[in-house]
């Protein structure tokens, strides 16, 4: 059975004190600390900042490269420290080939999906990696809104795949966390909504707490 994961944006953080602000969240009790890339064909914030934090950070790093030839960073990123690697599946002409190449470098392999993509395209590799992300809005910048027309494609990937971890990234917060926790999603992640409150800790625990609530209506359903 999957579990809830919460894991807040960093884009939304404070960028002269990273290590603390991972530290913080991972004080306040977030499993990822979930980091983006744009869609260029070079990276100034890549694996040299990933590097850097490696040793002050114990949490889970994962990495959402939202690059054009995600296939260039497989080894960087390994090399660096990262715990996940994450790749557009608009960005690559071989899917199959680039999730070998991070599995082979220790790293878990993440499939992520743009609003406008349909779901069917990551169907032939959902046994394969360990998670799909569904992105809620345009890949870019924080703060923008959730879109509930991408749920559709969440429920499809639940309904198929029910053990993988299916994350979302996008305008989630207390508003919109139950749209996508019932559609399916069990790998949040959220950066205005988090960084922004005066309580912190207080949203990632209740980001859990629907996660979960909707983990055990689903079970429950199935098994009547
Ligand atoms: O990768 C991102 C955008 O491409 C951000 O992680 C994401 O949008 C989170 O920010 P917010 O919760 O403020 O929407």
């Amino acid at each position: 059975m999957v579990v809830p994961k919460i894991a807040p944006s960093l884009l939304s953080g404070d960028f002269a004190k990273l290590a603390s602000e991972c530290q913080r969240m991972l004080d306040y009790g977030a499993e990822y600390l979930h980091m983006g890339n744009h869609f260029v064909p070079n990276l100034t914030l890549g694996a040299p900042i990933i590097k850097c934090l490696r040793p002050h950070v114990k949490g889970f790093l994962d990495c959402h490269l939202m690059v054009s030839n995600p296939e260039q960073w497989v080894d960087d990123f390994a090399n660096a420290g990262a715990d996940q690697y994450c790749f557009h599946i608009e960005a690559t002409k071989n899917a199959a080939a680039l999730i070998k190449k991070i599995h082979d470098k220790g790293m878990r392999a993440s499939i992520a999906v743009k609003p406008d993509t349909p779901i069917e395209t990551v169907f032939p590799y959902g046994n394969n990696v360990e998670q799909v992300l569904v992105m809620t809005v345009e890949p870019g910048f924080g703060g923008q809104s959730f879109m509930p027309s991408c749920m559709h494609k969440v429920k499809a990937l639940r309904e198929r795949f029910p053990e993988l971890d299916i994350q979302v990234d996008g305008g989630l917060g207390p508003d919109t966390i139950d749209a996508a926790a019932q559609a399916g999603a069990n790998v949040i992640v959220a950066g205005s909504s988090i960084f922004k409150s005066e309580s912190p800790k207080a949203v990632i625990d209740l980001l859990r707490e629907r996660v979960q609530i909707a983990i055990d209506s689903a079970a429950t359903s199935n098994n009547n």
